[in-house]
């Protein structure tokens, strides 16, 4: 392909994501994956440069743009050489026209950008939320440790987390066959270091509430070294149905429970108050993902997050009811908006006088309300709160 057809093709697919980001459809992944999937004539090097394009334009436009030509345009504005190839050419997008819209940049929404604001991140913050996020592994010390793990794979650093690996970039880590021996999981060292905050312990009765596909329950798992007893519960029967296949590649031991929303407590009546601890990796917006999704603040509105801020408020109710007298409970989402965070905690101390927050201490992160943060600017992961609650 040409340049300038290559750039006219990352056009279309934009189109797509923002079509799919304005009906609440498939992600940018999907959609491009789809996109390529139906023409299969384009060669592995167009679809790497097709795609970095298109995910130049997506990080570039914070509002969700009018249209694939007016976020590539808002791309050219900055690169001569891209705008250059507005040529008209066979394939190639047609020339900017008089007075044509661009799309507006900024990292956000404006609405989102203020609430980023009034959570305590500065600009140079919010513009960190779209960088390119590292790889990064967790060694599964139920079958390796990860000084004999780093001598098989291309480390460039060890970073904080006491299992994690950074890899270089650009590798892709599922082909590799130590993957497929369960030798490591990739987990974002956020990830990580809310399930170090938990510390589950050889032995322990423990709850995974919103175990997904059991990213964190495989940490769990390992951090238990397979002792003790632990649940993973999801109301997603899609996601909860990959949890086995994972846990028995990692050798890791979980029991899973799908979940009926609205019925949770009933369904886990045989757990109430006996759990020693309770993870709950809370449904919520991901703001500080956008690293991988940066088109998902095109999906976001106001009423949006209220939803997630009841949903959080919900599942909190149905983890504490699980929690033994003297146990414990942490709560994790991957936002960094104090309505999803602080907030969603302060109301629920309020209301439970026979909880309290603990104090954290922990190699990356600093304190936000009465929990932890992690950003991807101070701490190169993705962003996250957390919190540990301690029932009396
Ligand atoms: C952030 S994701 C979990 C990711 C997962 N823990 C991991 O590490 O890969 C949140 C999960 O909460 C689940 N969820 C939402 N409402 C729930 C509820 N009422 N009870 C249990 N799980 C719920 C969603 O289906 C989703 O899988």
């Amino acid at each position: 392909m040409t340049p300038a057809a290559r750039v006219q093709a990352a056009i279309d697919v934009l189109d797509a994501v923002i079509a799919a980001a304005r009906g609440q459809g498939a992600s940018a992944d999907r959609v491009a994956a789809e996109w390529f999937r139906t023409r299969r004539f384009v060669g592995s090097k167009d679809r790497r440069a097709i795609r970095d394009l298109a995910w130049r334009a997506i990080r570039a436009c914070g509002e969700v743009p009018a249209s694939g030509r007016a976020a590539m345009l808002r791309v050219a504005q900055d690169d001569a050489a891209l705008a250059a190839l507005f040529d008209g050419s066979n394939y190639g997008p047609a020339p900017l026209r008089e007075g044509e819209t661009v799309a507006g940049g900024g990292v956000a929404p404006q609405w989102l950008a203020e609430a980023l604001t009034a959570s305590g991140l500065d600009e140079a913050e919010q513009a960190a939320l779209l960088g390119r996020a590292p790889l990064d592994i967790r060694a599964n010390r139920l079958k390796i440790t990860r000084e004999a793990l780093a001598e098989q794979l291309p480390v460039a650093s060890e970073p904080v987390m006491a299992d994690g690996l950074r890899l270089e970039t650009g590798a892709r880590a599922e082909d590799w066959p130590e993957f497929g021996e369960g030798l490591f999981e990739v987990q974002d060292g956020g990830s990580q270091l809310a399930c170090a905050a938990f510390a589950a312990q050889p032995g322990e009765a423990v709850v995974d509430l919103c175990a997904g596909a059991g990213g964190k329950t495989l940490a769990l798992a390992a951090a238990m070294d397979n002792r003790g007893a632990l649940l993973a519960c999801d109301i997603d029967r899609a996601r909860l149905s990959r949890l086995p296949d994972r846990a028995a590649r990692a050798g890791a031991m979980a029991e899973t429970r799908l979940l009926n929303p609205g019925k949770e407590s009933g369904m886990l009546a045989d757990w109430a108050g006996k759990a020693d601890g309770v993870l709950i990796d809370a449904p919520c917006s991901g703001t500080g993902t956008w690293r991988r999704n940066p088109e998902a603040r095109w999906r976001l509105s106001p009423a949006a997050v209220e939803r997630y801020a009841t949903m959080q408020a919900h599942v909190l109710r149905v983890g504490a009811g699980l929690v033994r007298p003297g146990g414990r409970l942490t709560y994790i989402v991957c936002s960094l908006l104090d309505r999803e965070g602080a907030g969603v905690i302060d109301a629920f101390l309020a209301e439970r006088p026979d909880w309290r927050a603990e104090p954290m201490d922990l190699p990356a992160g600093r304190p936000r309300g009465k929990g932890w943060r992690l950003t991807p600017l101070s701490d190169a992961t993705d962003g996250f709160f957390f919190v540990n609650l301690r029932r009396a």
